[in-house]
Parts: structure tokens; sequence; C-alpha cells
């Protein structure tokens, strides 16, 4: 087995990572590093591999090329398993135990670091009876209880595919805000799917963006912002994209005329010139226009 070669301060790092499933691949040539302690949005479309990254992240899956590490340590060897958590999309539990016996077994699979009092505190805000049968409980109900097997079992790293999909509005602010505040109170590295951007935007400080295998946005999430500018300004009529021909094209993540207007999200390489409105983008704004376009082809509607 390779020495690890992560940077040390890397809850998940990745380089040259791939994984093949029969004629394609699911990732190709990733290469991240999801610093400690940060709450991390995994953002993609449909099939861009987010939850395969979280089954190589957990030793679930192994890597068909490069490597991935947790905390230096290779997914799966003990010393990551003890460390690390992970929710997944379908949240495999017992239907027959109760909620106490299911909390029972989080305990008994993991000896001498079992916090059941975390545990319970997620159980018993939502007001979960613990003699319950998890066979009866409603899905968001299930989300809870895994959840709570996810956090008694104090993780260092937290990782949660998709994990406010079955929940109610009301229920989904809840329960992100108790990962978050877990998350800060226990300093644990978090990396969490959702297609629900808003929610993303107001709980990660940190993204990772996949698009067809590869990452495509990585980086901390105010930075990533500050990076880039929303441009309005008048069309140029005489040029395709609408834009005059002081603009660098490289720089262009997207842009669109609207009538006479033209609007732009570049990335900041400079004074943008003359007669143009300026304004950093939200997270949301530029995860979407990430996830629209792709590296060598610019979305450009007229
Ligand atoms: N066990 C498997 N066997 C064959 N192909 C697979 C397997 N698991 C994933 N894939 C393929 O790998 C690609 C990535 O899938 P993955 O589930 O990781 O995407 P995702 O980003 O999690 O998607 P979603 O947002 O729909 O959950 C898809 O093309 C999928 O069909």
């Amino acid at each position: 087995m390779s020495e690890p070669k992560a940077p040390a301060d890397a809850a998940l790092s990745a380089t040259g990572l791939g994984r093949r499933f029969g004629g394609g691949w699911a990732l190709r040539d990733c290469a991240f590093t999801l610093p400690r302690g940060r709450i991390t949005a995994l953002v993609g479309p449909n099939g861009a591999g987010k939850s395969t990254l979280f089954h190589l992240a957990t030793g679930l899956l192994r890597p068909t090329a490069g490597e991935l590490r947790v905390f230096g340590a290779v997914p799966g060897t003990p010393d990551a398993r003890r460390r690390t958590a992970f929710l997944a999309q379908d949240k495999p539990l017992y239907p027959r135990f109760t909620v106490a016996d299911t909390l029972r077994f989080g305990r008994e699979l993991n000896p001498g670091h079992w916090d059941a009092a975390a545990a319970e505190r997620v159980v018993k805000a939502g007001g979960l009876d613990l003699d319950a049968q998890v066979g009866t409980l409603s899905p968001g109900q299930c989300t809870r209880v895994a959840l709570a097997l996810a956090l008694g079992k104090r993780p260092d790293l937290l990782l949660l595919d998709e994990p406010l999909a079955a929940l109610d509005p009301l229920v989904r602010v809840e329960v992100l805000g108790l990962i978050m505040a877990e998350a800060a109170e226990r300093e644990i590295s978090v990396v969490m799917s959702s297609h629900i951007l808003t929610e993303l935007e107001h709980a990660c400080d940190h993204v990772l963006l996949l698009k067809n295998g590869g990452v495509r946005l990585a980086g901390d999430a105010q930075r990533l912002c500050e990076e880039h500018t929303l441009l309005t300004g008048r069309a140029d009529g005489s040029a395709a994209d609408g834009l005059p021909p002081g603009v660098d094209r490289a720089a262009v993540v997207e842009s669109a005329v609207t009538g006479r207007q033209v609007t732009a999200l570049v990335r900041r390489t400079g004074p943008p010139g003359e007669g143009w409105l300026t304004e950093t983008p939200r997270l949301e704004e530029l995860l979407l226009t990430y996830l629209r376009t792709d590296d060598d082809t610019r979305g450009v509607a007229a």
C-alpha cells in the first residue's frame, strides 16, 4: 500500500481519483482537498458521481484509479472507519428493532466511543418514542434515527448523502440546524450532498461540484463567490455572444443576451472596464451557472 500523500489539514483528499463501472467512468481524474472542520456542499446533477464518492470515502467501493484519503488514511481501514460516519440515501436500519434497540446496537458497534447523549438528543428532539419499532416510522423519522446513529459514533468526518430528502420543510430546517450545531460544537468535518442549493448556501462554507464524473468547481464558498463577478451591460449587436470586444472570453463562465442587455458571469481577472454594472454572485447563482455549463462550452442564450 502506498504512503498517504494527503495534506495534513485535509479531512478528505483525492488525487487522480477514478471509479469505473463496466464500460463507463462514474468518476474520473478527480483531485480535491476538503479541509477539516468545514461543512462541504457536494453538488452535481443526477449521475454526477456524488454517491460513488461517498461509497469510496467509506471504503464500500475501491478506486479504479488514483487515491482517496480520509484524514490521511485509506478508506475502509480501521482508523478511517472509526473516524467516519455515513448516512446513506437508503438509510439501512433493522425494521424489527425499536429505536432504543437501534441505539443500543450503535453502542455495541462502537465500543469506547459511543456518545449515547448525542444520539438520544437527536431522536428525542423529533419526539420519537424509544419503544417505537423502526418499521413503523415514517421515512423522515427513519432519517432521524439514522442521523442519531451517525452522530452517536462521534465521527470526525460525517458523510451525508441527501440527508434531508425525506423530510418535511419544517423538519428540514430543524435537522439542518442540528447537523450544523453538532458539527460546530464537536468540530466535525461534514460533506453533505443535496439538490436544494438554497439550503446548502446557508449551511455550507466549502464547495465540491461534480459534473460528468469530474470536479467542475471546488474551494471555499465565500472565496469562490468573490472570485467571480456578475456583469450587466449594453449588448454589442456586432458580437455573436453580445459581449463587447474588451471582455476576456476565456474568463466568461456563461453569458446571456436579453433584448439590448447582456449579462455574464465571469471569473474576476481585473477591472471589467467602463459601462458595466457589477455584482458579486450569491453561492446559489454561482452553483447553478456551473451546473448549467461545461468546461469547454459556454451557455449563450439570445
Ligand atoms: N453499482 C453500479 N453499477 C453500475 N453503474 C453505477 C453503479 N453505481 C453508480 N453507477 C453509475 O455511476 C454514475 C454515477 O452515479 P452516482 O450514483 O454516483 O451519481 P449521483 O451523483 O449520486 O446521482 P444522484 O444525484 O442521482 O443520486 C451513474 O452513471 C450511475 O449509473
